[in-house]
């Protein structure tokens, strides 16, 4: 065989030989992939392309844009709005939905991105990625324009979900609900040749992934489980663990894809965390339903992620989720604590 395999002959079986994948949705997802390369390409440029460094502006969350949120949301928009396949977007950097324009046809999908994840990491050359997750218009939106509340459905109801993550090599990590598979960007070919056809997250682990800073404020469950954690062989689990914080979600999944481990981004007393961090419709969401398609397990702390019934564009939601028996184990110190 002189070609190698690629997403274009994954999601063509995928649609022709599984049935998991409408052609719109393949189409979609061809062009997702091919926004995600040319962020790469802006991102790799770094000081060279001018890309570094933050902007004036805030985003809807108050937070300060860097210049590539900015780019990365623009080169997202720009390929996915005449491809024929959505009807409207949303992102972390907009205050509201981006509904396709009049003079390009509409199609039946809903895409939501957070287009640079991992923003303070920009300006330091550490791994950052684009998180994306596609859901169906609801048929009585067909109608009438599309609106923020048809946004809002349940992570389960997710059709397709990705990341790309801008790091030592481009890797393209997918799920349409069929298992997970992870594609590397040949910068030569411009191909994203499937290198990982299989992703399995490990059930068992001792490595765990939290910002140790914020310690004071957690909640009880979450402190004591680290306490725990921290006593390690002679302790109450039985094991030493090791601690990992990239401060990318895109990068601390990848990891946990590639090798198992626990995330977390609990919600604390600070007011601003006090539902979360993380967004449940541009990064939770997206990344729950990949954990669980690669065999992990992902919560908010009592309840499955991909289960909540969302109720704002930008919710924010506490975030546990990876290898399964470790994710489970938390479950249990929160429900011991609730
Ligand atoms: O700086 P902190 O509080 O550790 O937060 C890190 C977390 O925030 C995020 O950077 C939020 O994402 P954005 O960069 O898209 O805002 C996550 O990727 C990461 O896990
Ligand atoms: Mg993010
Ligand atoms: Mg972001």
């Amino acid at each position: 065989m002189y070609l190698k395999k690629n997403l274009t002959h994954y999601l063509v079986e995928q649609q022709r030989q599984h049935g998991v994948v409408t052609a719109d949705v393949r189409l979609l997802l061809e062009t997702v992939a091919r926004a995600c390369k040319a962020i790469s390409h802006a991102v790799s440029k770094g000081a060279l392309g001018g890309v570094l460094g933050s902007l004036e502006s805030e985003n809807v969350q108050g937070e300060v844009q860097k210049k590539l949120d900015v780019i990365s949301n623009e080169i997202l928009l720009e390929a996915n709005e005449w491809g024929g396949n959505l009807a409207a977007m949303a992102s972390e950097e907009m205050d509201t939905l981006h509904r396709i324009p009049a003079h390009f046809p509409k199609g039946k999908n809903l895409l939501l991105f957070d287009p640079l994840d991992g923003s303070s990491n920009i300006d330091v050359n550490v791994s950052i990625g684009t998180i994306f997750s596609v859901l169906q218009l609801p048929e009585e939106a067909n109608t009438r324009d599309v609106q923020e509340a048809d946004f809002l459905q349940p992570g389960v109801k997710q059709v397709a979900a990705g990341y790309a993550v801008y790091g030592p090599q481009t890797m393209l990590i997918l799920t349409v609900g069929a298992g997970v598979v992870g594609f590397t960007l040949d910068k030569e070919t411009g191909s994203w040749v499937l290198t990982h056809p299989a992703i399995r997250i490990p059930e068992e682990t001792a490595e765990f992934a939290i910002n140790m800073s914020n310690q004071r404020y957690w909640e009880p469950a979450i402190r004591h489980y680290i306490e725990d954690c921290l006593k390690g062989k002679e302790g109450p689990l039985g094991k030493n663990y090791n601690m990992r914080w990239i401060a990318s979600m895109v990068a601390d999944v990848h990891r946990i894809m590639c090798r198992g481990g626990i995330f977390m981004y609990p919600r604390d007393q600070r007011e601003s965390v006090r539902h979360g961090k993380l967004r449940l419709m541009y990064e939770a969401n997206p990344m729950s339903f990949l954990v669980e398609q690669a065999g992990g397990a992902a919560i908010d702390g009592e309840q499955r992620i991909l289960e909540i019934e969302p109720n704002a564009l930008h919710q924010r939601v506490g975030v546990i989720l990876g290898s399964k028996n470790e994710v489970q184990r938390v479950q249990q110190y929160h429900l011991k604590h609730s």
